[in-house]
């Protein structure tokens, strides 16, 4: 079955409002019917870019799970859907890493996201020294165990998963395209084993972790490989022109 390609910018702890909003300006027009093309701004140049963009999708990079309380500090999903926005990044390894997200606070943010018919981009992937003790494909299944538990099948086809193998972010040693698609493979493997067949055949997969317009052909030919979440090379807004003319 074909699925349509995502690409999406995680611009993480990056950029204003006004440089978010130029940004925008230099490249929603550059947005084509091949692929979903979105980036993900902080929360507080999420209402202007998103009012501005006509192509791209503007997504959230983080939510809480409960709908409103004593969380200083914290943004809730209704909130992220009242001003518009329709995709969120949850359980990027950074925030696994530094600010104590976990399997099971991630899954009750996608349901929390699913019952809001917004789309979770569900981020996992393993850590240096797991790949290195051969722990990958553990590691991976572990982590989607997790997240995706007490889903419906047809709520986890309609997520994004990225598969970011944490040794590859941000420091320009990318997964082989062999790698990537192995892993690819085994989290379609996973929903498979979770939600059935068409879950499986439906769920879009990214890899993410040192993509760049001179590497994103060779993954995006990978058969299990629907997009790339991209961290540094889609701050640029020539770097992410090139990247969305490369997919078609
Ligand atoms: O969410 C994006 C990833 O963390 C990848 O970042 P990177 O493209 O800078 O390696």
């Amino acid at each position: 079955m074909a699925r349509k390609p995502i690409i999406v910018g995680n611009w993480k702890m990056n950029k204003t409002i006004a440089e978010a909003t130029a940004f925008i300006q230099a490249c929603d027009a550059n947005a084509h019917d091949g692929a979903d093309f979105g980036v993900a701004t902080s929360y507080l140049a999420l209402n202007e870019a998103n009012k501005l963009a006509k192509n791209l999708i503007v997504a959230a990079e983080n939510c809480h799970f409960e709908e409103s309380g004593a969380f200083t500090g914290e943004v809730s999903v209704p909130m992220l859907k009242e001003i518009g926005i329709t995709h969120c990044i949850i359980g990027h390894s950074e925030r696994r890493e530094m600010f104590g997200d976990t399997d099971e606070t991630v899954n009750k943010k996608a349901k929390k996201l699913i019952d809001n018919d917004m789309t979770p981009i569900l981020c996992i992937g393993e850590t240096e020294a797991q790949y290195d003790a051969g722990e990958t494909e553990k590691v991976i299944r572990e982590q989607l165990t997790g997240s995706l538990a007490n889903l419906c099948a047809n709520c986890v086809s309609n997520m994004v998963i990225a598969y970011e193998p944490i040794w590859a972010i941000g420091t320009g040693k990318s997964a082989t395209k062999e790698d990537a698609q192995n892993c690819c493979a085994i989290v379609r493997d996973q929903v498979k084993v979770m939600y059935g067949d068409e879950a499986a055949e439906k769920v879009r997969i990214q890899y993410g972790g040192s993509v760049k317009p001179e590497n994103i052909v060779e993954y995006m030919a990978c058969p299990d490989i629907d997009g790339a979440l991209i961290g540094g090379a889609s701050l640029k807004e020539d770097s992410f022109n090139d990247i969305m003319s490369k997919v078609k």
